[in-house]
């Protein structure tokens, strides 16, 4: 049987370098499909429907929140972002890896719902850094990075919550802990949730038989 793949969920404060993280991974290793959400924010200079997003208007989006479309969905920002089904299931029954690049809310819905999905958190050595790199992008208005980092000091409380902190200073260093911590999912024992279940149900045995 073909193993299936793992769920990895990126997130990250607005401008820690996710996109470029996950461009890494897809371009280092083979193991990875990535999710392409769907979105109400509008594209950024450069960003292609269907590449970095799936563009949608308000309508739509909710149109398939009401078809149930949708493993998980959030708004960050007064926008809508949500991780499509269909994809993701295909992916990890081919065995791929898949990667979704999603913010707090919607990583904590997939921990319910895939335990054994692996979460990380990246982010920059530093909040100086932080601003430094988002100014850099100079994708956004002075107003939008202001909200980003706001929001940026909110969901430093859910961090905690992830497997591991990832520090994106070295971007080689980086993509490489993130293929290790993903290779370490894979074993046996940390999968965790999985492997309780099962010696669990063969330790039962032992216990019907003693006194
Ligand atoms: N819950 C959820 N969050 C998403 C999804 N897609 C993207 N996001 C998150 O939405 C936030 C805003 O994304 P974006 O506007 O592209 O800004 P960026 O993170 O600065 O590049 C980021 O934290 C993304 O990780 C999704 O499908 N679901
Ligand atoms: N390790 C790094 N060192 C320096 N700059 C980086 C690093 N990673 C990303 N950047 C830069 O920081 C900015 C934000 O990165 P991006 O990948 O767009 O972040 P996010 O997707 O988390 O919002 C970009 O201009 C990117 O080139």
């Amino acid at each position: 049987m073909q193993n299936k793949g793992i769920l990895m969920v990126i997130s990250g404060f607005s401008g820690a370098g996710k996109g470029t993280l996950v461009k890494k991974l897809l371009s280092e290793y083979d193991n990875y499909a990535l999710s392409i959400s769907m979105t109400t924010r509008g594209p950024r200079e450069g960003e292609q429907d269907g590449r970095e997003y799936f563009f949608r208007t308000r309508e739509q989006f909710e149109e398939n929140i009401a078809k149930n479309g949708f493993i998980e969905y959030a708004q960050y920002c007064g926008n809508y972002y949500g991780t499509p089904k269909a994809y993701v299931e295909e992916q990890m029954q081919a065995g791929k890896d898949v990667i979704l690049e999603i913010e707090i809310q919607g990583a904590m819905k997939i921990k319910e719902q895939f335990p054994e999905s692996l979460l990380l958190f990246v982010t920059p050595p530093s909040a100086e850094e932080l601003q430094k790199r988002l100014v850099g992008r100079g994708t956004e208005t002075a107003d939008v990075i202001a909200q980003r980092l706001a929001r940026a000091y909110e969901e430093s409380e859910g961090m905690d919550a992830y497997d591991y902190i990832v520090v994106n200073d070295d971007l080689d260093e980086c993509a490489a802990a993130v293929q290790k911590y993903v290779e370490a999912a894979k074993n046996v024992p940390s999968r965790r949730v999985e492997f309780i279940t099962e010696i669990r149900e063969e330790l039962k045995g032992f216990a019907k038989g003693a006194k």
